[in-house]
């Protein structure tokens, strides 16, 4: 079978001096997980590869780059997910690791569980030799000033949170294998400790050999009430794989 990736740089607004770089992200992370896929990795190999290098990239909301919570600092979330066995993997509120994504994939293959969150993700990453990084390498001049922005008395609270950003990449491999993975620092100056659609499964993404898989963006608390990346997948299942019929029936 011939492998594909598809990767997205986050729904929202992108200003024009913002494009070329977020557009070169993306691309830089569609070919690296091309790369793995090329040479014979996974379908969850290739999402992983390709999720981490946007978090790597200041462009993005996620890992370097997130967006601030009310107190200024970077709390992320992140998922992947295996389509083969429907095996998965997430980290919620995490702070001082520079990819999610990975901390995410070590709790789907080391741990029995499916989400790890805050202190206890901390404590695990640790316990998987996972550097922790100073919270200030992920926090850039953009993200400090849209964070201060919002803190003033005559912010529009319409602007509030155009600058979305989140990653995501989904993946079919030479198997015939699918995944996805999903990586964000959610909404700038939510409430610390607020967790969004990204590391909920069946929300932030969803994977199943059976349907095909979905990394989904966009405002958290609108897609948990749907579950929009199982949702996708069970439209997709009920009209036999139309995209179109799909946005149809979810618009
Ligand atoms: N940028 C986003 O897509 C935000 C993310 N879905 C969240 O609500 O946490």
């Amino acid at each position: 079978m011939k492998p594909v990736i598809v990767v997205h740089g986050g729904a929202g607004r992108i200003f024009k001096e913002r494009e070329e770089g977020c557009r070169a992200g993306t691309v830089r992370a569609a070919l690296q997980g091309y790369g793995v896929l090329k040479r014979g990795g996974s379908a969850v190999d290739a999402v992983e590869e390709a999720v981490q290098s946007m978090e790597d990239d200041p462009h993005f909301n996620a890992g370097c780059g997130s967006v601030l919570n009310e107190k200024g600092e970077v709390e992320m979330d992140a998922i992947i997910m295996d389509g083969k066995n429907l095996d998965s993997g997430a980290v919620s509120a995490v702070k001082c690791i520079a990819n999610p994504v990975k901390l995410a994939r070590l709790v789907m293959e080391k741990t029995k569980h499916m989400l790890l969150t805050d202190q206890g993700a901390h404590l695990f990453a640790r316990a998987m030799g996972i550097p922790e990084i100073p919270g200030e390498k992920l926090v850039t001049e953009r993200s400090r000033e849209r964070w201060r922005k919002n803190l003033e008395p005559d912010f529009n609270p319409e602007d509030f949170q155009k600058d979305l950003g989140t990653v995501g990449a989904v993946a079919i491999d030479s198997e015939g294998n699918v995944a996805c993975a999903t990586s964000t620092g959610g909404l700038s100056n939510k409430l610390i400790g607020r967790v969004g659609d990204t590391p909920c499964i069946g929300s932030g993404g969803y994977a199943d050999n059976h349907s095909g898989a979905t990394s989904t963006t966009g405002h958290g608390e609108s897609i948990m009430k749907v579950v929009l990346a199982r949702l996708i997948l069970y439209h997709m299942e009920q009209e036999s794989c139309s995209f179109g019929a799909v946005q149809c029936n979810l618009l």
